[in-house]
């Protein structure tokens, strides 16, 4: 998929990062949740009736999951803004391209444990982009041999990999979780629908990305499903009819982020309209986060306000709840006036790339400082002679280009590499900051 980028400006080449010429006054839509989107998605493939889903991401993430389920059978209409999916028995004997999408290479293996059930027991195709096959996957694939389906994955833990459905299912569970919630995620998301439910253990020494594990438990209750959790490393799931009907997905709030952080660098005031009263989303830490870097937060009604003096305050944050948000508070932490740590995010080494040795790099390249522990980034804080104009390097990472594009707000002549890469969740990002600027996209 291609981005939308500003006239002149492919996927491919370096992207001019524009710099504003005084205070922010700006409102931003931003578009739908991938994570939501996503669940919503998989969860209406498995439900009983068809679904209609308002404000779905278009995105590459979410179209490579609309092609996964169609794969598998199902029947997704997403010509108009409302999309309908209409759930239909489940199919093996195909391929599914997973991109870099963790939510997909993730989320749909374990539906294959559903394709089996009329007997038909043939085997589904996984790969996906090159940087895909050195994500974690080892410990669901596990979970999925433990739970009867035959993987062969030539012993790599990664993509690419076959997975051929099971006759019966058992069910109990164990996974360890340590190096992505998305693996609880995605045994949760098919356990309702498995003949006994299931009960997931997770049995690692750590659990990142919890919001996003409630996030899944919430949209199941929200869809009937009955999930009790009798500790914090147990999800029982009850078997059950899944009934959504029509859903909304709230807008992305990790990539209302980088707008939001905006207004503290370059100061003045951005506007997020549509902020949920309530929400599983990780970017729910972000007022409290950038209130204590330095800005004023405010909501009001479904606006949520950020106001700036371009005053960046140095932190210290355990982001192991909230992971995905690291690299927009790792681009203010390379703005601050003073030092910064964040911890709890060893996990992010298998993200869309080394996010710990991407960011530590990134702001070297800008003059900043940084540096990459197991679990942990240190800053240094701005030097005094400011950033210096640099070509940063996006590593196919949407939020290497986006955190590229805040050092950009204050250090003129910098620009990136492949700014295109945003289209894995928001393909309108340069013409939306532009706009932010009042500037022409
Ligand atoms: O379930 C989800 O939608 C996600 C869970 C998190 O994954 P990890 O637990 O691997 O960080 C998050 O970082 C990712 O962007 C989306
Ligand atoms: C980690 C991320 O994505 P994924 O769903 O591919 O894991 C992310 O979007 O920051």
């Amino acid at each position: 998929m291609t981005a939308s980028l500003p006239v002149g400006v492919g996927p491919d080449e370096v992207w001019p990062a524009p710099v504003p010429s005084g205070p922010l006054d700006a409102t931003v839509e931003v578009p739908g949740s991938k994570s939501l989107t996503n669940r919503f998605l998989v969860l209406a493939a498995l439900s009983n009736g068809p679904v209609h889903i308002r404000g779905g991401l278009r995105s590459r993430d979410s179209s490579l999951m609309i092609a996964a389920l169609r794969a598998l059978g199902v029947w997704v209409d997403d010509a108009e803004a409302e999309w309908v999916v209409t759930p239909g028995p489940l199919a093996g004997g195909t391929h599914i391209d997973c991109g870099l999408a963790g939510t997909v290479m993730r989320f749909v293996p374990p539906m294959v444990l559903l394709a089996g059930a009329r007997g038909d027991r043939r085997p589904v195709t996984f790969d996906g982009d090159e940087g895909a096959r050195v994500r974690p996957m080892g410990p669901l694939l596990e979970a999925l041999r433990a739970l009867g389906a035959t993987v062969d994955d030539d012993g790599r833990g990664t993509l690419p990999f076959t997975v051929t459905p099971p006759a019966t299912t058992p069910a109990e569970v164990e996974v360890d979780s340590s190096a992505s919630s998305q693996f609880v995620t995605a045994l949760l998301l098919v356990a309702p629908r498995l003949t006994h439910g299931l009960t997931i253990r997770h049995t690692g020494e750590t659990l990142p990305s919890l919001p996003h594990i409630d996030m899944t438990c919430e949209t199941l209750r929200s869809a009937g499903i009955r999930v009790d959790q009798p500790d914090e490393r147990t999800w029982i799931v009850h078997p059950g009819e899944i009934q959504l009907r029509e859903v909304r997905v709230e807008p992305d709030l990790s990539n209302a982020g980088p707008f939001m952080a905006a207004a503290l660098v370059a100061g003045g005031t951005v506007r997020i309209p549509g902020w949920p009263a309530h929400t599983t989303q990780p970017g729910a830490y972000y007022p409290e986060l950038l209130t204590r870097m330095g800005a004023t937060c405010a909501l009001d009604g479904d606006v949520m306000t950020v106001t700036g003096d371009g005053t960046v305050h140095g932190i210290e944050a355990d982001l192991s709840p909230a992971g995905e948000i690291t690299p927009t508070i790792a681009a203010l932490c390379a703005l601050a006036d003073g030092g910064s740590q964040l911890t709890g995010i060893g996990h992010l080494r298998g993200h869309e790339t080394d996010r710990l040795a991407a960011i530590a790099t990134e702001v070297e390249r800008a003059g900043g400082r940084c540096q990459a522990g197991d679990d942990s980034l240190s800053f240094g804080g701005l030097p005094p002679a400011g950033l210096t104009p640099a070509v940063m390097e996006t590593y196919h990472d949407h939020r290497m280009a986006t955190f590229a594009a805040i050092l950009g707000l204050v250090t003129p002549g910098l620009h990136v590499r492949h700014v295109g890469t945003v289209a894995k969740t928001m393909p309108d990002f340069p013409t939306m900051w532009a706009g932010m600027l009042g500037q022409e996209g």
